[in-house]
């Protein structure tokens, strides 16, 4: 079996700078071989779309890559393009950026992506790149749930237009950006930030040590670092009641334990999150030490209520064992999730149900929501 193809998302409101953004990237020598999907097309036709029709919707470019819409299923689209790409009737390609339409919730895209058993063998996701506009990214923000719904998710975020935007306004939306989502960087395209390097393999495997980078996929760091800063004389609360409805309601926060897990106590906790909040659990990315296998850590991936087929890694990769999850939630308490993962963590509480209890009847703990 040839290694799962990477998969960039590529997203961002309508008028963003995605197509723009796009053009420029598959220019680059490090975009050479990519299949680009695009989910609509837009005003803006992609440049290289100078090019021959070919059956079945896809598209052949004049330089290698190839493009097509999304006419059927996204899965079939991806399902088809392995297909074809394995059986020769089509060069094989390295790397795939879907584009998705400016009022996409990207959720659904990665779902398919993570968890679809058609996809899960021929490719994994990279990462997310979401687009925000300087100039008129603040209204959006404020009016579209979608559009923060899109920040939230994603591994890189590409500040456009801050060429155009009043002095301030770049620099206040991009503070914005960071406490929506601290553990993607913000990056100024007109700055020459968005850089291939910059942008791709922001999953867990690293294809320039050809190893496993925990620390770049997970971006804990980033996360307890915005957290730190944040609770260290400055109000945050304070910051969030300037901002719209939409933004308080999406959390990124981490649990972690430094001692092994038995896996049926993390397969259990995950089971009773996905079934009590699978809705709002928008990403979670996490490395586990389990009792059966300590040296062999397990790796866990997942969008809404899917799971990743949990995977273990050969060896540790990096000095830090023990258990890191990072989750990306929308209208989920994190005092749930938190005493929950404590719960199954066996870590002692006063007034708190244990495992036992919960696994008997999860609504004992204050929090579960139908
Ligand atoms: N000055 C400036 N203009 C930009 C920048 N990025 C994008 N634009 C312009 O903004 C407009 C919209 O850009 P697109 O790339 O079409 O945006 P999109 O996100 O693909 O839009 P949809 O396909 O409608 O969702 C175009 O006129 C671009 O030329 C930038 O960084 N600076």
């Amino acid at each position: 079996m040839p290694a799962p193809v990477p998969v960039s998302v590529l997203t961002g409101f309508l008028g963003a700078g995605k197509t723009t953004l796009l053009n420029r990237l598959l220019k680059l020598p490090e975009f050479a071989g990519t299949a680009v999907i695009i989910n609509e097309f837009g005003d803006v036709p992609i440049d290289h779309l100078l090019v021959e029709k070919a059956s079945d919707g896809i598209i052949e470019l004049s330089d290698g890559c190839l493009c097509c819409t999304v006419r059927g299923e996204l899965v079939d689209t991806l399902a088809d393009l392995a297909d074809q790409a394995q059986t020769g009737r089509l060069a094989q390609f390295s790397r795939v950026v879907i584009e998705t339409t400016g009022l996409a919730d990207p959720c659904p895209v990665l779902q398919s992506i993570m968890a679809h058993p058609a996809l899960i063998a021929a490719y994994r996701l990279d990462g997310v790149i979401a687009v925000a506009d300087a100039l008129s990214g603040a209204a959006t923000l404020d009016a579209h749930e979608e559009a923060v719904r899109q920040i939230a998710v994603a591994d890189r975020i590409v500040l456009t237009k801050t060429d155009l935007a009043e002095p301030g306004a770049a620099e206040a939306l991009a503070a914005r950006l960071a406490a929506l989502n601290p553990g993607a960087p913000v990056l100024d395209a007109a700055a020459g930030a968005a850089t291939p390097a910059a942008l791709l393999d922001c999953g867990l495997y690293d294809p320039a040590t050809k190893g496993v980078d925990v620390e770049r996929w997970l971006r804990e760091g980033a996360l307890r670092d915005h957290h730190d800063h944040h609770h260290h004389g400055h109000d945050h609360d304070h910051e969030h009641h300037h901002h719209d409805r939409h933004d308080g309601r999406f959390r990124t926060f981490s649990l972690t334990l430094a001692r092994p897990l038995e896996f049926s106590a993390i397969a259990n906790f995950l089971d009773l999150l996905r079934s009590t909040h699978g809705e709002g659990i928008l990403r979670m990315k996490g490395i586990v030490e389990t009792v059966e296998e300590p040296e062999r850590p397990l790796v866990v991936h997942g969008v809404r209520q899917f799971l990743h087929p949990p995977m273990r890694l050969p060896a540790w990769p990096s000095g830090q064992r023990g258990t890191r999850l990072v989750l990306i939630t929308a209208d989920v308490p994190e005092d749930y999730v938190r005493r929950l993962f404590d719960a199954f963590a066996g870590k002692p509480s006063v007034d708190q149900p244990d495992r036992t209890a919960l696994e008997a009847n999860p609504l004992s703990i204050g929090g579960f929501r139908p």
